[in-house]
């Protein structure tokens, strides 16, 4: 199976490309040529399936039988077999019509780990194949950094850097990147937001020569493979609730919008999806988009949400390029009037295109405190503040339509954010067991200012990759 750049200046390339490459060399991201489809008798066969099994139709025929099925199979069983659910992610009812989908049962206590643990487990089996090396950079706004350390840790192939915003993550977080004794990992703060943490790294990979030479590939959602890892739960959860007899929506908290893109690729791969409600904090750049058009980027408001304190949300341009008819001319466009002016339009016709799959809504700090707090008063679930935005979204679509089922994501575990759901419910959310000790762990990390030599020059001192 082929996949095309959004910018349509590279090179098509197989899926296991795609995913060593991360960011396609014109800047773009990559996609598939074209999205397998299922028909309806095939997902309702899929009842009562496991979710590896599940996790082995999708991803199988989106990476177009590249990878052998047993092999596959076998990094899918592992992968799952460090979450502490077999269900891997358990679907639980909230309200009439409101369930909650955790995904948050892997190490990391994050959604990311879905993607992460296959992803470690898929490209150190294309890396040794090749046998070849790769350095990884990522960016984090908080748990993306904790899953790929997590996933890449100890990997004889690969070396990882990972930029996270000095000051704007929970110290949950930062401990979970900064306390892992592994000589491959290397956590560094970087002295601005996480949106400068993204464009460095889009800034590193944007120069070929440091690209080459480093063999640089990315983590973040950027990479095609994470995305199609989290579309399995949007298929195992729409099949629990009864698909694809019926349509069920999502409410998905977000801020690079890969999560909520992944939830796009399972519709257009058949699942019958109602809505897609984006949730957001404060920084609400898709609300915005999607009420006006307008793609206007602000200043980013530090949140009690912080992993979605992002303006630049990275794979909406996935969701541009098709709402443009696959026109990547009108996406290079749109990208270079965002880096001119901080700004571009959506014309009418894609965004009736946009609307027609996509809610937006933005939730605020009270809002969120609120949510925690009534959602524990009323069912005893804890929930962390940004699962607890995708909450109040889904309650706001199942006030328009009450009678398709919404699943709201939740994305992280409430210890991760302590301080506020304690403040919202009395409760103290305790880490689990392997995470127990986390505070009393050294912590090892290095400050650098918002500068690409001075991170270039880190990266090549500490990477083996073209040494
Ligand atoms: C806990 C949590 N929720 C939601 C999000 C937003 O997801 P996405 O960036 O895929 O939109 C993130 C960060 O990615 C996150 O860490
Ligand atoms: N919220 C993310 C930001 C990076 O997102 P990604 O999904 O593109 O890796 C984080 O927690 O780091």
């Amino acid at each position: 199976m082929l996949h095309i750049s959004t910018r349509g200046e590279a090179p098509e390339i197989s899926f296991t490309d795609a995913m060593l490459t991360g960011l396609a060399r014109d800047g773009g991201l990559y996609v598939p040529r074209e999205f397998p489809v299922f028909d309806a008798p095939t997902i309702a066969g899929w009842a009562g399936q496991s979710y590896e099994q599940i996790a082995q139709h999708v991803i199988g025929a989106l990476t177009g039988g590249e990878i052998p099925a047993d092999t596959l199979a076998a990094m899918i069983r592992e992968a799952y077999a460090t979450f502490r659910y077999d269900a891997v992610c358990p679907l639980v009812q909230l309200d009439d019509n409101l369930f909650l989908l955790e995904l948050f049962h892997g190490p990391t206590l994050a959604f990311k780990d879905v993607a992460m643990q296959l992803l470690g487990r898929l490209m150190d089996h294309a890396l040794k194949q090749r046998g070849a090396r790769a350095t990884i950079v990522g960016a984090t706004s908080g748990d993306t950094g904790s899953a790929a350390i997590e996933a890449f840790r100890g990997l004889d192939q690969v070396d990882i850097f990972i930029l996270y915003p000095q000051g704007r993550v929970s110290d949950v977080q930062r401990r979970q990147m900064t306390t892992v004794d592994a000589p491959n990992v290397h956590a560094i703060a970087l002295e601005g937001t996480f949106d400068d943490c993204q464009n460095m790294l889009k800034a590193l990979f944007n120069d070929h020569k440091v690209r080459d030479e480093l063999a640089l590939s990315g983590v973040n959602s950027i990479n095609w493979a994470r995305i199609i890892a989290q579309t399995v739960y949007y298929f195992t959860a729409g099949i629990s609730l009864g698909s694809p007899h019926r349509p069920v929506s999502f409410a998905v908290p977000t801020g690079n919008f890969g999560d909520v893109l992944a939830g796009y690729v399972a519709k257009r791969m058949g699942l019958p999806v109602g809505r897609l409600h984006v949730a957001t904090n404060v920084n609400d750049i898709l609300v915005r988009a999607l009420e006006t058009g307008r793609y206007d980027l602000r200043e980013v408001t530090p949140t009690s949400a912080p992993s979605m304190d992002v303006q630049i949300s990275s794979n909406f341009e996935r969701l541009l390029f098709d709402a443009f008819g696959r026109d990547s001319a009108a996406v290079r466009r749109a990208m270079d009037q965002l880096r001119q002016s901080h700004a571009f339009t959506i014309e009418n016709e894609a965004l009736t295109r946009i609307r027609s799959e996509f809610d937006a809504s933005a939730v605020s700090q009270e809002q969120t405190e609120e949510e925690i707090a009534a959602t524990w008063r009323g069912t005893g679930y804890v929930l962390d503040p940004h699962s607890a935005i995708a909450v109040r979204a889904g309650r706001r679509a199942l006030e328009s339509d009450p009678s398709t089922p919404v699943v709201a994501l939740a994305t992280a575990h409430p210890a991760k954010f302590p301080a506020l759901v304690e403040r919202a419910t009395g409760v103290h959310p305790h880490l689990p067991p392997h995470l127990a000790d986390l505070f009393e762990r050294q912590e090892r990390t290095v400050v650098l200012p918002n500068d690409q030599a001075k991170v270039e020059s880190f990266i090549r001192q500490h990477a083996r990759a073209g040494k």
